[in-house]
């Protein structure tokens, strides 16, 4: 037992330091797959703090819904690009958990692409997502027909999310901390 602590403190350690050294370790991939609640344990898990770009438009605009139908989904991948990039240009590293369409801006990828940035794609299948996503409620870009659009969108992001990612994980069975745990060993191994 005093084993399995001493392993994940030591993870734990080498991934703060290996945060001096990054900008970030930034978690991307579809709706439900888990970032928000992955990157909060994963900050935990390495001391670092967390940032999710959501949380951070919504706090600057207010609902994301609403924001959508008043400025539309180009005005809003502008300003998520934007947070990121303030986000990851910060003296202080940390976890940021990106919103599901990120990817879907080129300067953004390019961000994400450079070696001190750490990108996570989490995964997960799709009926567990929908399981999660209780039909889509806040998601504005699943009005209409979640299960189907959910599964065209991956389609299109898929390629996007492996573009950037330093390494894939999926996060269907699993709970959060035990894969937060995962990550750090995956990012920092021994
Ligand atoms: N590993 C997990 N096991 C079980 N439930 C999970 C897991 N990860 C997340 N969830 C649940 O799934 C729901 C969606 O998770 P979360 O908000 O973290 O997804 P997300 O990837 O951030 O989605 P979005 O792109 O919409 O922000 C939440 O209710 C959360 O509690
Ligand atoms: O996948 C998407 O396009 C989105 C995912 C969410 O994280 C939010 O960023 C928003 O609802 C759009
Ligand atoms: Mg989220």
């Amino acid at each position: 037992m005093a084993g399995a602590l001493e392993a994940r403190l030591a993870a734990s350690a080498r991934a703060g330091e290996d945060a001096g050294t990054r900008r970030g370790l930034v978690l991307v991939g579809p709706m439900g797959a888990g970032k928000t609640t992955v990157g909060r344990a994963l900050a935990e898990a390495t001391g670092l703090a967390f940032v999710d770009s959501d949380d951070l438009l919504v706090q600057v605009h207010g609902p994301i819904p609403a924001f959508f139908a008043e400025h539309g989904e180009r005005a809003f991948r502008a300003e998520e690009a934007r947070v990121i990039e303030h986000v990851l240009s910060r003296a202080v590293p940390c976890v940021l958990a990106s919103g599901g369409g990120a990817v879907l801006s080129p300067g953004t990828r390019s961000l994400l692409s450079r070696p001190e940035v750490a990108v996570v794609y989490l995964r997960v299948t799709e009926a567990e997502a929908l399981r999660r996503l209780d039909s889509g409620a806040g998601r504005p870009v699943l009005a209409g027909d979640p299960a189907g659009t959910w599964s065209r969108i991956l389609a299109e992001r898929d390629p996007l999310y492996h573009e950037v990612a330093d390494l894939v994980v999926d996060t269907t069975s699993d709970p959060a901390r035990e894969l937060a745990w995962r990550i750090v060993e995956g990012i920092c191994p021994r």
